[in-house]
C-alpha cells in the first residue's frame, strides 16, 4: 500500500505539475480526479502512509482561529514608480551613472495581485506570508497551499526563498462575483482585491475554491548556486517547479524596455490576468548589488505603472 499511495502521490503531482504550472494537461480532468479519489481512499485507511506533498493538501485544512505573525529574513520592499518614456530614462541615466557602463534589463509583468513570500526546506514547502508592511507579515501557508501552481515539494531538495505575486485569472473573478450576485454578497471591486481576500480569510477550504494562481518573479536567498543574472535566476526557479511568467523579457538597452512597456499597454487586454504595470529590473547580480537599495526600495528596479 505505501508503494501505491508513493506512486499515485507522484503521478498526480506530476500531472498537476504540467496541468498548472506548465499549462500542458497531460490527462483528464476525469482521470485526474479519478486516480485522486483512488489516493484519497489509500491514505484514510493508511494515514500512516500519507506524504507532506500529498495531492489531498489542495483541499485546505481546518479553520485558524487567527494568522500568526511573520519576520521576513530579507525585507520585502516595494519599487519606485516610473510614470513615462521620461521617467524610464532617467532611471536609465541613474543606473548608468551608479555602475558607470549601461548594464542589460529584465522586464517583467507587473502582476496585480497580492506579494507573497514562500519559503522551502529540503524542497519542502514550509511557510507562506503576505508581505505586510515588508518586514512583518501574515502566516498564509494553509491558504497557499491549496495553489495547485504551488509546488508542495520541488524538484530539488533545495533551502530556498522566493518571492512571487499570487493573484486570481480575470475569469474566475469573474466567475466568483456572479455567484456573489445570486447569493446577494458584496462583490469584490477588482482580481486584486479577491486575491487579497480569498488569502487573507482564516478558512482554507474557502481559499481552495477560489482558482488562485502565483508567478513567482524573484528569489529571496538561495544558497550555494552560481546564479548570476537575474533572468538566470527565473530559470534556476521555473526548473525546481515553480512558476514564472513566460513574458519575461531580457531587454539589452533602455530604447527596448520602453518598446516592450509600450507594447504591453494594449496587449494587456488580451492576458487571462490582470496587470498594473511592468517591473524593469536591471539583469546582472553584481550590478544589482553594485547600486544597493534606498530605505524603502532598489535602485535597480523600478515600476512602469500603466494609466489607471
Ligand atoms: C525585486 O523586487 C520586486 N520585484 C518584482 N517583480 C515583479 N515582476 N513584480 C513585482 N510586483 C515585484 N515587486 C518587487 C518588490
Amino acid at each position: 500500500v505505501k508503494k501505491k499511495i508513493k506512486h499515485l502521490t507522484d503521478l498526480l503531482n506530476e500531472y498537476a505539475y504540467s496541468y498548472y504550472v506548465l499549462d500542458q494537461p497531460k490527462v483528464s480532468d476525469a482521470e485526474y480526479d479519478q486516480l485522486l479519489r483512488e489516493l484519497i481512499k489509500l491514505e484514510d485507511s493508511h494515514p500512516e502512509f500519507k506524504r507532506d506533498d500529498s495531492p489531498s493538501e489542495r483541499v485546505g485544512g481546518k479553520p485558524l482561529d487567527q494568522f500568526k505573525k511573520v519576520q521576513h529574513t530579507i525585507p520585502m520592499l516595494s519599487l519606485s514608480n516610473a510614470f513615462n518614456e521620461e521617467d524610464l530614462r532617467d532611471f536609465d541615466r541613474r543606473v548608468q551613472q551608479g555602475l558607470g557602463h549601461a548594464p542589460t534589463y529584465s522586464c517583467e509583468l507587473k502582476i496585480d495581485g497580492l506579494a507573497v513570500t514562500l519559503i522551502y526546506e529540503e524542497g519542502r514547502f514550509v511557510l507562506g506570508a503576505t508581505r505586510g508592511d515588508g518586514t512583518t507579515g501574515e502566516d498564509i501557508t494553509s491558504n497557499l497551499k491549496t495553489i495547485p501552481s504551488i509546488p508542495l515539494r520541488l524538484r530539488e531538495s533545495v533551502d530556498i526563498e522566493v518571492r512571487g505575486e499570487a493573484f486570481m485569472p480575470k475569469k474566475s473573478f469573474v466567475r466568483l462575483n456572479e455567484e456573489k450576485e445570486k447569493n446577494e454578497e458584496q462583490l469584490f471591486a477588482n482580481p486584486r482585491n479577491a486575491a487579497a481576500g480569498s488569502l487573507r480569510q482564516l478558512d482554507p477550504k474557502i481559499a481552495a475554491k477560489r482558482n488562485l494562481d502565483i508567478f513567482i518573479y524573484s528569489i529571496g536567498q538561495i544558497r550555494g548556486k552560481e546564479i548570476d543574472s537575474h533572468h538566470g535566476a527565473l530559470e534556476y526557479v521555473g526548473n525546481l517547479g515553480l512558476k514564472t511568467n513566460k513574458e519575461q523579457k531580457h531587454c539589452k538597452t533602455i530604447d527596448e524596455v520602453i518598446e516592450y512597456c509600450e507594447s504591453w499597454l494594449d496587449k494587456r487586454a488580451d492576458l487571462p490576468y490582470e496587470i498594473d504595470g511592468i517591473v524593469i529590473k536591471v539583469d546582472a547580480l553584481k550590478d544589482q548589488e553594485a547600486l544597493g537599495f534606498t530605505a524603502k526600495s532598489p535602485r535597480w528596479a523600478i515600476a512602469f505603472k500603466f494609466p489607471a
